[in-house]
């Protein structure tokens, strides 16, 4: 696709202003943001769908998943102010990892269109996977002018001002999770999301003895809990760590679990131990939170990982069917709805593995270089907030080594 451009800069402004830049994101930016995602998200603020929100990271002692945002949101900002015309005007009013599963849809709108968006001047939404391959439908729309609709594809970007110039609408997902990384920007410096965040994290990691770990600490259950229809009690659906490590093949068994615990909020916040077919990974993770971050890291980094060479201290064991019993009524418990899941959850494409062939080598592998990875994302935290409390502002800030 080549740029297409209805500018602010000519002498009579355009009636449509808006930008489509292709590849804007590298793949590998691409990629990185949605494997945050997929290990971090929660059910979203509409039905089906899922968001990761820079204050949600933070909250779940995953600050140090801000670090890849940081230039891209540079980037976009710095994009947004040029081609609008506003530099050094604009503040990132809201920054998010958005998803949509099948069913999801919204239809013309702009988006400041509530009391509460008023605020919203310019969105940019990065288009993180692609249509056909990783979902169908999906397509977004502008009610009036070019381009009439867009195909999302990975690293593309559309940004747009957020008033009734550009009335928009997204198609129906009909298969597949439809992923982007969303921002919104403001001219009013009281919405401005980094001060909210700097102080988030000033707390966090100033008054949290979790400061010196990178493990993930689930938010409250509800967060996760998907079902058809949101205001419904525990009935049915599913929690969405399970699932999404479901839909991969992986199933979890939980050590200190037993077969008449069922209260779902303790479920998540225990060890667990991976699980595949009848076998099982003697290897303890914090929760399950912290073994779908291993999965989803295996998921993007697997055909690397094969390379390197690594000692196998960890067993496998085969299951007995006690433990399978115990499997199975704690699957009760976080997916009491399985065809749900795989409305909500199954792929198009067959690569959610990352094209790779599944092997417990592998997963050993993910375990250690998931941790030199966050340990290399939270030193570069904890040496880059002196600066941002400074400034108010989070920007990559250049450190001599
Ligand atoms: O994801 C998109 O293409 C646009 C989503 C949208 O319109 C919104 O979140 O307001
Ligand atoms: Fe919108």
């Amino acid at each position: 696709m080549s740029e297409v451009c209805c500018g602010s800069q000519h002498p009579h402004p355009h009636p449509h202003p808006r930008l489509i830049l292709p590849n804007f994101l590298s793949p590998q930016e691409c990629e990185e943001l949605q494997f945050i995602h997929k290990s971090s998200s929660t059910v979203g603020y509409r039905p089906n769908v899922f968001s990761t929100t820079l204050s949600h990271l933070i909250a779940t002692n995953s600050c140090h998943f801000l670090i890849p945002f940081i230039p891209i949101r540079e980037r976009l900002k710095d994009k947004v102010e040029e081609f609008f015309s506003c530099e050094y005007e604009l503040f990132i009013e809201f920054t998010a990892l958005i998803s949509w599963s099948r069913g999801s849809s919204i239809g013309w709108h702009t988006d400041d269109n509530r009391p509460y968006l008023k605020q919203r001047h310019f969105a940019a939404v990065c288009y993180l996977n692609n249509y056909a391959k990783d979902f169908n439908g999906g397509l977004f729309r502008f009610q009036d002018g070019d381009p009439v609709s867009i195909m999302p594809r990975a690293g593309d970007v559309v940004m747009y001002t957020a008033d009734q110039r550009n009335i928009h609408s997204v198609d129906e997902i009909t298969d597949g999770e439809r992923l982007t990384l969303t921002l919104w920007f403001t001219r009013d410096g009281s919405h401005d999301e980094d001060v909210k965040l700097v102080s988030l994290l000033s707390h966090h990691l100033l008054h949290n003895d979790m400061a010196a770990s990178y493990l993930p600490v689930p938010a409250s259950t509800h967060m996760y809990w998907f079902s058809q229809d949101q205001a419904s009690s525990y009935q049915f659906g599913f929690n969405i760590c399970w699932a999404r490590l479901h839909i991969l093949g992986y199933d979890i068994s939980i050590s200190q679990h037993s077969t008449c615990d069922s209260d779902v909020s303790e479920l998540i916040v225990k060890p667990v131990k991976l699980v595949r077919g009848d076998e099982l990974l003697d290897h303890e993770f914090v929760n399950i939170l912290h073994a779908l971050q291993v999965i989803h890291f295996y998921c993007w980094q697997g055909s690397a990982l094969k390379t390197k060479a690594l000692d196998m201290d960890m067993k496998l064991l085969k299951l007995s069917d006690e433990h399978r019993e115990k499997i199975n009524s704690l699957k009760s418990v976080l997916m009491n709805d399985e065809d749900l899941v795989l409305k909500v959850f199954r792929s198009v494409s067959l690569e959610e593995n990352g094209g790779i062939c599944f092997d417990w080598m592998g997963i050993v592998a993910a375990t250690s270089a998931w941790e030199d990875y966050v340990t290399k994302l939270s030193k570069q935290i904890h040496l880059q907030l002196p600066y941002w409390r400074m400034h108010e502002s989070i920007y990559m800030v250049q450190l001599d080594e």
